[in-house]
């Protein structure tokens, strides 16, 4: 054992002495006892997790408790760089989740004994304090109001009120003893708005890019109001921000199918405004959003510049949080990137958690394809899957479109489907026609020739930083780009260990999100790549 490595070993037994006291037992268990120590450099340790969604539940949640257990072990700080293992055993992710969630009601109890405690010590005067942005709705000048041209969608102005359906049926399961709100008794449990009976959990296809979404989905599902109220969903068009919200509205009703779900898009919420004041009868408005136990508004950025409906919104997002209901909120970009959108509801957004779903990489856009190709009974051959998938990067919307549109043109032309139809299906959407086949060899060449460097070198045992460098954005881009197993891309880069490989996919997907260079110059490899 090296210095350094013994070292490490020590550092790590202590802070995980400090970790045992500051964790709850489970917690500790699940979540700290699968990570090991791999390398101490200076002040950057780094951390193997067994499997990815365990680095990202740390790495979102974890940092500061074991930054501050390090720091009592070696008395100094350190960074932490989680590095996904990939490991063989299979670990049940919603078990884990369930441990974090049971954790996290017992502090959330905890929490709300002390605010009671705190809340029967509070004096008349106290109560009287009223945030001075509590403005009574009721003097908003409606007259403006209506002058407020901003505040009217234009295609679907004065739409219609939301359609009426049922979640589909499955038998109630029993409420559990966390979910022990009060269904609002003053609307009938039926009035789900446009819960799509598709968008479910089991259709939702789960990859690097929406894995935290995800399991935060359904830590809410399972843990309305209690867990992250509000809980804010953002990311670009056509990934499947919309799909996680009505999953969670159809878990929620299927544990507990008298609470009262509102699905609504923040246009058909001015709509309905606007259609309430033209009536006369703005409370009824009022009444319908203020009574409902779990509120979903998508894509909320369509709220700025509307400055009276913020306003609405802004007294039924506080009505509906001060009862303990469940809000959830999709947009297109985070609450802070949502221009001229009011301060004191950006920080609202904020009180609970935001979490982001990113455009799908290439093994998550085939699941998605097969799994739609699954549930639709569809017999399209793995080839077609891949060439469509390799295509279409940033919008599942459009990857299930094009699929689709492959399938209704063989259908019309009686035709099987093979690689030549797909491509005259679509040749209009990729006008390219053919996929190049992608090999690690192009990949290596194109790699190389970019940071001038020889070929060889890729795969020379050279480990100064113009050669490691480009070998670890190739690695990546193999493991992205081709369906080559991790050993056989080790074996390609001069006999490389698989776990090499996991360290270099590993450290470009992050580095890549925070240096916006080296993300410009993969965007660029991977189109000479795939041109
Ligand atoms: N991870 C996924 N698994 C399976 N299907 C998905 C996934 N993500 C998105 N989809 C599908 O892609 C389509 C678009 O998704 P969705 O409407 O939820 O996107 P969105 O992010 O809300 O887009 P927008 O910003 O346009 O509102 C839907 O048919 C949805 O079922």
């Amino acid at each position: 054992m090296s210095a350094d490595t013994a070292y490490m070993a020590s550092i790590w037994q202590q802070a995980l002495v400090h970790m045992k006291k500051a964790f709850i037992k489970p917690l500790f268990e699940t979540w700290i006892k699968s990570t090991m120590p791999l390398s101490i450099n200076d002040n950057v340790i780094e951390i193997g997790t067994p499997k990815q969604f365990v680095k990202e539940w740390l790495e979102s949640r974890y940092v500061p408790i074991i930054k501050e257990a390090l720091k009592a072990a070696a008395n100094k700080d350190f960074e932490i760089v989680f590095i996904n293992m990939d490991m063989e055993e299979e670990i049940d992710e919603t078990a884990l989740l369930n441990i974090d969630i049971e954790a996290q009601i017992d502090v959330l109890q905890e929490e709300q004994i002390n605010q009671q405690q705190q809340k029967e010590n509070i004096t008349p005067s106290d109560q009287l304090s009223q945030p001075a942005e509590d403005v009574d709705i009721d003097n908003v000048d409606y007259l403006k109001y209506l002058d407020d041209i901003g505040d009217i969608p234009q295609a679907a102005a004065l739409a219609p009120s939301p359609t009426i359906l049922e979640t589909p049926s499955r038998p109630a399961v029993p409420k559990t003893k966390r979910f022990d709100q009060q269904p609002n008794s003053n609307m009938p449990a039926t009035e789900d708005f446009n819960l799509n009976p598709k968008y479910v959990f089991s259709t939702f296809v789960i990859g690097n890019s929406n894995r935290l979404a995800h399991a935060a989905s359904l830590a809410v599902s399972e843990a309305p109001a209690q867990v992250y109220n509000p809980f804010f969903i953002y990311g670009g068009v056509g990934l499947g921000k919309t799909h996680l919200m009505h999953a969670i509205g159809h878990r929620i009703r299927e544990n507990n199918p008298n609470i009262k779900v509102v699905y609504i898009s923040s246009e058909k919420f001015t709509n309905e405004l606007i259609n309430s004041i033209i009536s006369g009868n703005p409370e009824s408005f009022r009444q319908r959003y203020r009574n409902i136990d779990v509120l979903l508004v998508d894509d909320i950025q369509f709220l700025s510049k509307k400055e009276h409906t913020q306003e609405e919104f802004f007294h039924t997002f506080n009505t509906l949080h001060e009862a303990n209901k469940q809000i959830i909120i999709s947009s297109d970009r985070p609450p802070r990137e949502i221009q001229t959108l009011e301060d004191r509801l950006r920080s609202r957004f904020e009180w609970g958690l935001i979490t982001d779903i990113q455009p799908p990489d290439l093994e998550t856009r085939i699941a998605v394809l097969r799994k739609k190709a699954m549930i639709e009974s569809l017999n399209v051959p793995n080839e077609v899957i891949v060439y469509i998938a390799s295509r279409i990067e940033n919008n599942i919307r459009e990857l299930e479109g094009a699929l689709i549109r492959v399938v209704a043109y063989a259908s019309l032309n009686n035709q099987p489907i093979d690689i030549d139809l797909a491509t005259e299906a679509l040749k209009d959407i990729f006008p390219n026609g053919r996929p190049k086949q992608i090999t690690t060899e192009l990949i290596q060449d194109i790699v190389a020739g970019h940071f001038k460097i020889k070929l060889e070198d890729l795969s020379a045992k050279k480990r100064t930083r113009n050669v490691t460098y480009p070998r670890q954005i190739a690695m990546y881009l193999c493991r992205e780009l081709t369906e080559t197993s991790l050993p056989k891309i080790g074996e390609i880069f001069g006999g490389r260990d698989h776990t090499t490989v996991i360290h270099a996919h590993d450290k470009i997907s992050r580095e890549r999100q925070m240096d916006a260079k080296l993300n410009n110059t993969i965007k660029d490899l991977v189109k000479r790549i795939e041109s």
